[in-house]
């Protein structure tokens, strides 16, 4: 099972009880929520709603571009403060120097962002100041993750804990000694059921429901309530077809080094329950018909199909993930996909919100697996695998989980502007946004295989609400 307990004694920079990076992250939550619902208010012409400064006529029953214009400003004097207070806690009690000068950065934008509100309101929310608005919140967003970013690395992180160089895989000689391992499959299972668990393991099941998600959210993007059962079963049929097909192709050229891999030393290909003539047969049979049923789609969507099963099998598995650190941002392209063809399948062509939903993914993607890559640390650097932490340690790869689920969230941001999501989308998001900042400060501070894996759940459930979120709201609001 996953690599040891590694576990220092910190105690982090308190604040009355209440470390820092507390008061960070809540503060980062408020900000992530002004955001959103300056994004709202951009969507529902709240400015025009409510031009006077700093405030305007109450809001009535039929009048929700004021309740939104409110709503706004009233967050936006009690984040204010909160900003204001956390900086100056910080600013006077911390001495990383980077932390410091991004919490001055950070009061200076938002008393700017007062500023620029007051003219997005006078000019009615036309011209360019409600862009600028945006993107200054944006900035104050992202300077307050890097405050919080550097001041857990100097809090938390192990400055000693910097492997260098590439791990150099070692010979192979026998399996890693998983006890499943071995001729014999899980519990002893012989004949028809244990072969045909043995093909569906081969297609890596575990990752479908969400990358099904991930498809159905860009189909809602792009149809709306007029998305038809149709096209959904064929765009599921052919993703699920084009996974396993992906995922068989990774079993059977990563065979040699899941043999060296705890974790996948029990892999059917790996034991020989599955001949790898059979295995490269059922991997060609499920592209053929993954294609197929694309084809039946559009021609666009079976390129796009083909891409990804190409790309996941070939250009992830065999050049990236053995060479280079940067394996899972590019790899990132492979899960990106699947947002695309969800699109390309109602659409025929490829549009800006399905890109910016792919966009999410692919920023989404290093925050999701670096925390696999810490649990499994010790098996990744046996299999020779350059692996984030295997090669730039535990501390820079909590950071850049960190700085990653940062740049999701602002993602998350755009769509909703870009998309003309609602209320439901922006809640869910900050929602579950929030739980998974705090697993992710949470691994920062226990340092833990258990942590690890608690940040990867947070992912997965980050992701899959966020993906409902927009079905819903796309399609029924
Ligand atoms: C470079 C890209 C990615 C890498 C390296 C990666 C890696 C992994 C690994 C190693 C596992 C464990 C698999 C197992 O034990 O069976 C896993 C699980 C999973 N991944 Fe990823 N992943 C990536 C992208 C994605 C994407 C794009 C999605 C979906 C949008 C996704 C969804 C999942 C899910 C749902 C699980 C299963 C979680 C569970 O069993 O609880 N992954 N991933
Ligand atoms: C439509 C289509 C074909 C989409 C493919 C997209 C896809 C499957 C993306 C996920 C990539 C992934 C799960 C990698 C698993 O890592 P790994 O292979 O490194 O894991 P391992 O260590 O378990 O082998």
């Amino acid at each position: 099972m996953p690599a040891t307990e590694s576990h220092r004694t910190v105690v982090g920079n308190q604040t009355d009880g209440v470390p820092l990076s507390t008061l960070l992250a809540g503060t980062i939550v408020g900000v992530y929520l002004l955001v959103i619902a300056g994004a709202t208010a951009a969507i529902t012409d709240a400015a025009a709603a409510c031009s006077s400064w700093p405030a305007c006529g109450l809001p009535t029953a039929d009048s929700p571009a004021l309740a939104v214009a409110w709503g706004h400003r009233l967050l936006a004097a009690v984040v204010g403060l909160a900003v204001l207070g956390t900086a100056a806690i910080g600013i006077q009690r911390l001495e990383d120097r980077r932390v410091r000068v991004a919490l001055a950065v950070a009061v200076v934008l938002f008393a700017a962002q007062v500023g620029l509100g007051a003219v997005v309101t006078v000019t009615g929310g036309t011209g360019i100041a409600p862009i600028v608005h945006l993107g200054a919140a944006m900035a104050l967003f992202t300077t307050l993750v890097l405050a919080l970013a550097w001041h857990l690395e100097t809090e938390y992180g192990d400055p000693t804990d910097r492997p260098d160089g590439v791990p150099q895989p070692p010979e192979v000689t026998e399996s890693a000694g998983s006890e499943e391992a071995g001729a014999t499959p899980p519990g002893g299972q012989t004949g028809l059921l244990a072969t045909v668990r043995a093909y569906v393991r081969l297609t890596k099941p575990r990752l479908m429901w969400l990358l099904c998600l991930v498809a159905s959210a860009g189909m809602a993007l792009a149809a709306g309530p007029a998305l038809t059962v149709g096209t959904i079963l064929a765009t599921l049929t052919g993703g699920v077809l084009a996974i396993g097909a992906s995922g068989t192709f990774n079993h059977v050229l990563e065979r040699d080094v899941d043999k060296r891999m705890q974790r996948t030393s029990d892999r059917p290909v790996v034991t020989d329950r599955i001949p790898i003539r059979n295995a490269v047969a059922f991997g060609f049979a499920l592209s053929v018909l993954s294609l197929a049923v694309f084809a039946t789609i559009n021609l666009l969507a079976a390129a796009l199909g083909l891409a990804a099963i190409l790309f996941y099998s070939v250009v992830y598995t065999l050049v990236l993930k053995p060479n280079t650190v940067q394996n899972t941002v590019i790899g990132g392209f492979a899960g990106a996909l699947p947002a695309l063809i969800g699109w390309v399948a109602v659409t025929g062509t490829i549009g800006v919100p399905g890109l910016a939903l792919a966009g999410i993914i692919f920023l989404w993607t290093p925050a999701h697996f670096y925390n696999l890559a810490l649990a499994y640390r010790e098996d990744y650097a046996r299999g020779g695998f350059p692996m984030m932490p295997v090669v730039r340690g535990e501390t820079e790869t909590h950071k850049h989980i960190l700085l990653y689920l940062g740049a999701t969230l602002l993602a998350a941001s755009g769509l909703a502007a870009l998309a003309n999501l609602g209320v439901l989308y922006g809640a869910t998001v900050a929602a579950v946004g929030a739980v998974f900042l705090w697993a992710v400060i949470r691994l920062h501070r226990e340092r833990t295989t258990n942590a690890a894996f608690r940040a990867f759940h947070a992912s997965n459930a980050f992701l899959g609400a966020l993906l409902v979120a927009v079905v819903i709201d796309a399609m029924a609001i």
